[in-house]
């Protein structure tokens, strides 16, 4: 049926000067001192720990205003609150005190993301020459990087020999001998192999790893794991230091990362009793769900951790196996609630039957969550205080595609109108990462806020870095 437009606020929405084109490319990475203002309300979890709502309806985020950090860089932007990534990577240190913890690139990467988590202690998993050369450029130390992937090139696989990483996850057959060929005298490559438990687990089928049927890992049950192992325990050059799983992502229960340690442990056993070697290292890979709404359930790590070292333990004795060292790759439980994304609404559109859409000026290209998992997230107006009542409001994006919706019925104040702007907590993950050129709208600035200062980390991207890449017509 097509939609009858009733009422569209227009765009003559006063602006302001940052808004208005290249912003966020910034002034250099000029730092903006925010004023600290009286802030009265935790805004509670899915925002930052840090969030504060003040009376004027300002959220404030390690005490910068997301309004102020909005006209001064321009939107859309992303917010990232470095209190909050560092907090978590130590949560997950204190939580697992004997294990590894590689934070996963891939829910947001860049030089000042790939310092935190290295300060803190954590380790890094990558799955691609970009990412294993952005943190190595940044100083990442090569030998706490692991690098995965199902369809590693030649190229990588040298690279990774190259600046010497620490570890490499196994996911083919055909990458034992190839990756053997390049020895370096004398030091063996550590390498995991990566095993398929037949365990479902994750917010939406599309990133279910753990399940028979999908690309990645060796099947356990009736399947070649036992094969890959046995190649590459006869291949001098690689050292087979243990086995990894990753069984989904956005999982909040403890039950599948249970059930896939029991799956594991007997794996090992079988190994010992095969080869007679006890293999050290067992990864259990990420996935550790956040919130993204209020009421959603979180994976606490120090339940996690609890859990997975009890089971582990217990499984280990019955099997009369030392217990190995664990390791976990968390992406989106250290990044994603760090993340705040902050949009300008440019149009308000009422339709004949009874719907309303908030236009705003990012969308699919900054978020493609929502259009590809049917994603849910949490919206709220920001800079100025409403006192209308709730109208139930979609908040789309600016692409051309009916399926451009950011947050399908949120709750927004009924006098909502272009020149507001929008908050969307729980942004710091899979979605700057799986951001794209679509429309030639430009990937958004990010911003990195800690105790009431903002700096510049990633400027926007203009169409000059489009043209940038035209090297003929
Ligand atoms: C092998 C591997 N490790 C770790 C992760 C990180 O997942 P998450 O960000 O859900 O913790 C992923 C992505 O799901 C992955 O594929
Ligand atoms: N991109 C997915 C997660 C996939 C993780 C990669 N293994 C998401 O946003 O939920």
């Amino acid at each position: 049926m097509p939609e009858t437009q009733v009422a569209i606020v227009p765009a003559d929405v006063d602006l302001p000067e940052a808004d208005r084109p290249d912003t966020g490319t910034g002034t250099g990475t000029g730092a903006v001192t925010a004023p600290r203002r009286q802030a009265d309300q935790p805004l509670g979890s899915p925002w930052p720990a840090s969030a504060q709502l003040t009376p004027g309806g300002e959220v404030l985020v390690s005490g910068v205003g997301l309004d102020e950090a909005a006209d001064r860089f321009g939107t859309p932007l992303y917010v990232l609150d470095e209190a909050e990534v560092r907090a978590r990577a130590q949560a997950y240190r204190r939580a697992l005190p004997h294990a590894e913890v590689l934070y996963a690139a891939k829910a947001f990467l860049c030089s000042a993301m790939a310092d935190w988590v290295a300060e803190e202690g954590l380790g890094l998993d990558v799955c691609s020459a970009g990412e294993l050369r952005l943190a190595t450029a940044a100083g990442f130390p090569a030998q706490r990087i692991l690098l995965h992937g199902n369809a590693k090139t030649p190229e990588e696989l040298r690279l990774a020999r190259r600046l010497r990483v620490g570890r490499i996850v196994i996911d083919g057959m055909a990458e034992i001998p190839r990756l053997a060929a390049l020895a370096i005298a004398d030091v063996p490559q550590r390498v995991l192999i990566r095993v398929v438990p037949g365990i479902a687990a994750g917010h939406h089928s599309a990133v279910r790893t753990g399940v028979d049927g999908q690309k990645f890992g060796f099947r356990i049950a009736g399947g070649d794991a036992a094969e890959a192992i046995s190649r590459t325990l006869a291949q001098s050059s690689l050292e087979l230091v243990g086995l990894h799983c990753h069984l989904g992502s956005q999982i909040t229960e403890l039950e599948p990362y249970l059930d896939a340690l029991d799956r594991l442990v007997e794996l090992l056993a079988q190994v010992r009793d095969r080869h007679g070697r006890q293999l050290p290292e067992l990864d259990l890979g990420g996935g550790h769900g956040v919130r993204y709404l209020p009421q959603d359930r979180e994976l606490d790590p120090a339940e996690f951790a609890t859990a997975v070292t009890g089971r582990l333990k217990a499984r280990c004795e019955a099997h009369g196996l030392a217990v190995p060292r664990l390791i976990v790759e968390p992406g989106r439980a250290i990044v994603a609630p760090a993340g705040v994304a902050v949009y300008r609404v440019l149009s308000v559109k009422h339709t004949a039957d009874g719907r309303t859409f908030a236009a705003v000026d990012g969308g699919m290209s900054d978020n493609p969550r929502p259009a590809l998992y049917g994603s849910a997230y949490d919206v709220r107006l920001i800079g100025r205080a409403s006192h209308a009542p709730t109208a139930v409001i979609d908040v789309v994006g600016r692409h051309c595609e009916a399926g451009d919706v950011l947050v399908h019925d949120a709750q927004l104040p009924a006098d909502l109108r272009a020149g507001d702007l929008l908050a969307v907590p729980a942004a710091g993950a899979y979605q700057l990462s799986m951001a794209s050129g679509y429309n030639l709208v430009g990937r958004p600035a990010v911003v990195a806020v800690r105790d009431g200062r903002a700096r510049l980390l990633i400027r926007r991207e203009t169409v000059e870095d489009f043209r940038a890449r035209e090297v003929g017509r």
